[in-house]
């Protein structure tokens, strides 16, 4: 069954509880929670206290984006904050074998993200490690953006490495999400969707989660 994670940003920010509650009520499997630093990615969002305050308001488990220059020093706060997938992404982590050691000693299920340009040979070595693999099929910073195509080749190759391995890894696919590249992505080995503007932008919000799962 493919898992749908509504990302936040593009709720509106003056009713965050009640945003987090539309989409939960909706089906949501997860809440995908886009942290931009102003610097790794040129536009700036929520930290760990904002977070703290969204984990009393929702039981969905919080999908925890980091889009930020120093992941290692931001592990501990998002966790406390209540993260329960952590993911950092490969460009801001030279050492990443530590990086996902410590996500997983704190509890917290770890993840690494791969921006558009970056190559899977990044993450081949620590495969074995990982709860999930997110691929941005965007370049990270903004929502709404258009699917990137070239995606669909490097999320079908990454599908084959983890069979050949026989590993049991999720492969999240993250950026212009909508009811026709949902399909692509699902076909080429997907298992989980983050969306944003096709869920937040949606005048039905159960049936646009309905859609993205295929389901109608
Ligand atoms: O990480 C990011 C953007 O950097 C995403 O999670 C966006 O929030 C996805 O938005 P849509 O492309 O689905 O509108
Ligand atoms: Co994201």
């Amino acid at each position: 069954m493919i898992k749908i994670a509504p990302s936040l940003l593009s709720a509106n920010f003056a009713y965050l509880a009640d945003e987090i509650k539309k989409v939960e009520a909706a089906g949501a499997d997860l809440l995908h929670l886009d942290i931009m630093d102003g610097h790794f990615v040129p536009n700036l969002t929520f930290g760990p206290p904002v977070i703290a305050a969204l984990r009393k308001v929702t039981k969905l488990p919080f999908d925890v984006h980091l889009m930020v220059t120093n992941p290692q020093e931001l592990i501990e706060p998002f966790v406390q904050a209540g993260a329960d997938i952590l993911t950092v992404h490969a460009e801001t982590a030279p050492h990443m074998h530590r990086l996902i050691q410590t996500i997983k000693a704190s509890g917290v299920r770890a993840a690494v993200s791969l921006n558009p340009a970056t190559s899977l040979t990044t993450i081949e070595e620590v495969l074995s490690d990982l709860d999930m693999v997110l691929i941005m099929s965007v370049n990270p910073g903004f929502g709404g953006q258009q699917f990137i195509p070239e995606s669909i080749n490097k999320i079908k190759r990454l599908r084959q490495l983890i069979e050949s391995r026989n590993l049991k890894i999720d492969i999240e696919v993250d950026g212009g999400i909508n009811k026709t590249t949902a399909r692509t992505v699902v076909d080429a080995g997907a298992t989980i969707l983050v969306a944003g503007s096709a869920v937040y932008g949606a005048p039905d919000v159960t049936k646009a989660i309905q859609d993205l799962r295929g389901l109608s």
